[in-house]
């Protein structure tokens, strides 16, 4: 199988070329190639594949197996892949997700795509549809829950996945490795969780850790800074528009209230191409 492997702030996949590959089980093959000592090393896999809606489709999987229907990171570099490999000229596009259509703005310099920003639609906080269950709640904005002991102030947004953004004093103090697969499994997220680990540091910039669901910690997750951008100004800890300081780079939101929609800007990046024989 012919592969790209490509990052976006660190929060790297092997993406592949579903118009010439064919993947009969992609989940397995994901959780293969994703495995870092026996496989090629990635946090999952993407797969690019034609649409009848958009113009290129994706369909994402967490190094797990388990199938995600939105990546923020991913479709950037969907972005810089169609255009590099010359799938595509334009430098407006859109692309179908499980999560909806997303158009996408293109910079290119020297012929090549290093900035990509993406409408990402309307962050979702209705329980039932992210989905996630807190006593009879509609919404649940900052809202105690106990882990490991200790409580914590949870906010959910789905931006077609689900995302629970707490708020800490630090995220470096963290020990993620031990909470995070317990807030990912919490009894109120029927389909687990990805979680945002968010430190204020003023009223335009977040700093953020993130456990992911299916894929553990991960250097970056786009939707997961779109929905704790969001969070933040929900709780009237920022403006509608941050940096958010990720382990692995930086991303701009902007939430564009008019059209209830949130905006992600950041960049996209080719690691190297390859070629793997699978099992
Ligand atoms: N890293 C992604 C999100 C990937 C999917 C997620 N783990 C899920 O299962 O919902 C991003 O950049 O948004």
């Amino acid at each position: 199988m012919k592969f790209t492997k490509m990052h976006g702030c660190g929060n790297d996949y092997v993406y592949v070329n579903c118009f010439n590959e064919t993947i009969d089980d992609p989940g397995k093959v994901a959780k293969f190639v994703s495995d870092r000592h026996f496989g090629i090393g990635s946090d999952g896999m993407i797969c690019i594949c034609p649409s009848d809606k958009a113009d290129f489709r994706m369909a994402m999987y967490n190094s797990d197996g388990s199938e995600g229907a939105m990546c923020g990171n991913g479709v950037r570099c969907i972005a810089k892949y169609v255009y590099d490999y010359g799938l595509t000229d334009k430098t407006t596009i859109t692309i179908e997700t499980k999560a909806g259509i997303k158009e996408l703005k293109l910079t290119v310099e020297d012929g090549k795509v290093t900035w990509v920003r993406v409408d990402m639609g309307a962050p979702i906080m209705e329980a039932s549809e992210i989905p996630a269950i807190y006593d009879e709640l509609d919404e649940i904005i900052d809202q105690p829950v106990i882990v490991d002991g200790k409580e914590y102030k949870i906010t959910c947004v789905s931006m077609g996945n689900p995302h629970g953004v707490v708020f800490v004093d630090s995220v470096d103090d963290l020990d993620l490795e031990k909470i995070g697969p317990k807030f990912e499994n919490h009894a109120m997220f029927p389909d687990r969780v990805n979680t945002e680990f968010i430190e204020v540091i003023d009223e335009n910039t977040l700093k953020m850790r993130v456990w992911e669901r299916g894929a553990g910690e991960t250097l970056a997750c786009g939707t997961g800074a779109c929905a704790s951008a969001y969070a933040a100004y929900l709780n009237h800890k920022t403006g509608k528009k941050v940096l958010v300081h990720l382990t692995g780079g930086d991303l701009q939101i902007e939430y564009d209230e008019e059209k209830n929609t949130i905006f992600m800007t950041g960049p996209a990046t080719k690691v190297f191409d390859g070629e793997i024989e699978l099992p």
